[in-house]
């Protein structure tokens, strides 16, 4: 560090803090240690009796830590995301609209396996809002070489973006509610508005719903009936455990769907079914959706709505982080269930 006259310190990097008092009004840090001295800076300082300051003056192959995170926030915002004004070398990176959170996790580990960067997330394959907070970045040293920022900028290219938010797609719903007791009038349907508000939530409508009795040969049909009439996502409820008149999973089975999977290692939901028929995302719903606050279908349904094609390792790696503890005031997604 250089001692230099304040005002010949224009451009270079403070290296301390420097506190003012104005008796009365204010006592504080006026300038901050790593603050870049601008030309209407020199007046205050000098105003506070500072005729000379430390600095550090930039090396030709080294950025300030601010330089540095706003070049990092630009390379690792992709679409809909932002990302703070720097503040000693910190940035806030946040979403700038509703969807599903993508992290390139491959990229994250890299990035932090460099050293005098840090990047630190939220969990991927969740729902934000507008200004969730995403992650920080923060630039380890006050300066940091430029190779290892141009390092980054090479690592990055041809890669997926380290955050993006995917948008949710409005998509025409068929819902199919399955059990004899609910068709026969029996008891009132209750899983219908459970999932309407679900979807809802996601932007999408249910344009087709049903109540059918737990016969195998009514639920396939009123299933291809949903497709023919335009259904972009299906969703049939009840019926999908091991008891005889549970007709859900063989009824959709026998639509021709390709079964991704029925059991998933999330509790609740551990008996939903997930398929596809002709392309077309169908869900068969356990009884738990509709009792249970937080289920693997909240785990599931964002991706589905954001367009992801769900595979079967995509569902089989979920047993980490899939058991809900059902606390009495729920926190999801902001908490461990479904982090995988
Ligand atoms: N032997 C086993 N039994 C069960 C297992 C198992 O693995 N082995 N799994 C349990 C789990 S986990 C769940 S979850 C449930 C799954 O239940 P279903 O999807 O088969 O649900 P239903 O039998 O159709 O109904 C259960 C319960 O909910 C009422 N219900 C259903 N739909 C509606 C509706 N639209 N409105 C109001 N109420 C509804 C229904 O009347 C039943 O009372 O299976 C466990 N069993
Ligand atoms: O596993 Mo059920 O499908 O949890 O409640």
């Amino acid at each position: 560090m250089d001692s230099i006259k304040t005002e010949d310190a224009v451009g270079m990097v403070l290296g301390h803090d420097i506190t003012e008092i104005v008796p009365g009004e204010f006592k504080g840090i006026a300038f901050k240690k790593g603050h870049i001295i601008r030309e209407i800076d020199i007046e205050r300082l000098l105003r506070i009796g500072k005729e000379h300051v430390y600095v550090f003056e930039l090396s030709e192959g080294e950025f300030h830590e601010d330089q540095a995170a706003i070049r990092l926030g630009n390379l690792f915002a992709g679409s809909g995301v932002c990302f703070s004004e720097p503040g000693e070398g910190k940035i806030n990176i946040k979403s700038k609209c509703k969807g599903l959170l993508k992290i390139n996790r491959e990229l994250l580990d890299e990035v932090n396996d460099i050293g005098d960067i840090c990047l630190a997330t939220i969990h991927e394959n969740r729902y934000v809002t507008e200004d969730t907070l995403l992650g920080g970045c923060r630039i380890i040293p006050l300066t940091i070489e430029k190779d290892k920022i141009y390092a980054i900028e090479d690592m990055v290219k041809d890669k997926k973006p380290m955050f993006e938010i995917k948008s949710f797609l409005i998509l025409k719903v068929g819902l199919i509610i399955t059990g004899s007791e609910v068709y026969k009038g029996r008891i009132e349907d209750k899983f219908g508005p459970v999932i309407e508000n679900k979807v809802k939530f996601f932007g999408s409508e249910i344009f087709y719903k049903e109540i059918v009795p737990d016969e195998l040969e009514i639920i396939r049909d009123k299933i291809l009936e949903a497709k023919a009439k335009g259904a972009e996502l299906i969703i049939v409820t009840g019926g999908m455990s091991v008891d005889p008149d549970d007709k859900t999973p063989g009824a959709i089975k026998a639509t021709g769907a390709d079964i991704v999977t029925y059991g998933t290692p999330i509790l609740p939901g551990a008996m939903l079914l997930l398929a596809y028929l002709d392309g077309i995302p169908v869900f068969g719903l356990p009884g738990c959706v509709m009792f249970a606050h937080t289920t693997a279908f909240d785990l599931l349904l964002p991706r589905v709505l954001a367009g992801e094609r769900i595979h079967r390792k995509d569902i089989s790696r979920m047993g980490y982080g899939g058991q809900c503890l059902s606390c009495k005031v729920c926190t999801f997604p902001d908490c461990h269930f479904g982090k995988c």
